[in-house]
């Protein structure tokens, strides 16, 4: 393990100190929150300043890390702060892949002949990192073959450098597509209740002047029907084993219209987002959240609601879009088409 420094979280070695860019606060307030120990880290998972499937696992891991250098706990120690970190939110599946790869469960040994020294978890946790930033290279290369010049792309919530440690999933795919030159534009769902497309979106799109419209969840139909849009790309938080995933709320409402309006529509995420537990969709488990969220907004001004306080709301997270309704997945080691995704390819990939 070393010293780093990402968009969203920093390790400092020599004094073992984990921040977080609290992602509640951008994009007015850059405000670092310091995870000094475990429970720490699972209460700004929770409520999302730090947040993004392959982030918050990446989180979990360094946590983990951090803990064992600190307090030198025993393995039954060890096993059960890594239990909690992995439970922090129950569907973006990068969370357990990276619990299960820190605590070896692959290892099929008894617990005791596994590895829980500090060096060897610091090299676990930086196998996740650069494993995340290597992927996201890959799928946005993959992802920006399929983009023709002058397109304009729809995107839904953040899966951005801020949501990864990498150039991003979805919208590593718009990056790589700027800077190969192919003069896209970006149309932003602000993505409610939590507005990931509206605050972090636009906050990585404006750093880096590539062009983009911010619209409301409910523009999207219009802009379509009137031929604004060429192509849609989101990220993912599980993909189930025959292709339906999970991925932020609103996305399968992104999803039908696409159809509807023969818009190629593509989910990018890492193969470790890819679930065999999960043989569809229905089997991935779906976060439901609190109603102050869909009673109001928040953000770096602070909560604020309009709803009566009595309002009953119905809040899940993630909403899951069936695989027959994907263009193509697009991962780091290719692009999976829907009659691929049908006949299991991503079952036959994750067992090579
Ligand atoms: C590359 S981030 C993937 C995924 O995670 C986000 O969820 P959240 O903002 O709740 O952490 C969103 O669904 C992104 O598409």
């Amino acid at each position: 393990m070393k010293s780093f420094e990402f968009l969203s979280i920093r390790y400092n070695f020599e004094n073992n100190k984990l921040e977080i860019l609290d992602q509640r606060k951008l994009p007015d307030i850059e405000e670092w929150l310091v995870c000094s120990k475990p429970s720490d880290t699972i209460v700004y998972i929770k409520q999302l300043s730090v947040r993004g499937a392959p982030l918050i696992g990446i989180a979990a891991s360094m946590s983990l890390y951090q803990y064992v250098r600190a307090e030198n706990p025993n393995v039954d120690q060890i096993i059960h702060v890594s239990k909690e970190l992995r439970e922090a939110r129950p569907t973006a599946v990068n969370l357990m892949y990276a619990m299960d790869e820190m605590i070896q469960v692959h290892l099929v040994e008894d617990h005791l002949t596994r590895d829980f020294s500090h060096e060897n978890l610091g090299k676990l946790a930086w196998k996740i990192i650069d494993q995340e930033v290597q992927m996201c290279d890959q799928m946005s290369k993959w992802g920006a073959t399929l983009i023709q010049n002058g397109e304009n792309i729809l995107t839904h919530c953040n899966t951005g450098s801020v949501a990864t440690v990498g150039m991003g999933t979805a919208l590593g795919v718009i990056r790589e597509a700027h800077k190969q030159g192919k003069n896209i534009h970006v149309y932003v769902d602000e993505t409610r209740p939590l507005l990931q497309g509206g605050r972090l979106t636009t906050y990585e799109l404006q750093r880096e002047g590539i062009p983009y419209t911010l619209i409301c969840d409910n523009m999207a139909a219009t802009l379509m029907r009137d031929g604004k849009i060429q192509r849609v790309l989101v990220g993912a938080d599980r993909i189930a084993q025959n292709g339906d995933f999970a991925n932020k709320i609103g996305t399968y409402s992104v999803a039908v219209l696409a159809h509807f309006h023969n818009i190629p529509f593509h989910c990018v995420a890492p193969l470790s987002t890819v679930d065999l537990n999960c043989q569809s969709g229905k089997d991935i488990p779906i976060e439901e959240r609190n109603p102050q969220e869909v009673q109001g907004a928040s953000g770096a001004f602070g909560q604020v609601r309009w709803a009566p306080k009595e309002s009953k709301t119905f809040n899940p997270a993630f909403d899951v879009t069936p695989n027959n309704i994907i263009t193509s997945i697009i991962l780091d080691s290719g692009i999976y088409n829907q009659e691929q995704l049908k006949s299991l390819e991503l079952l036959k990939l994750k067992k090579k």
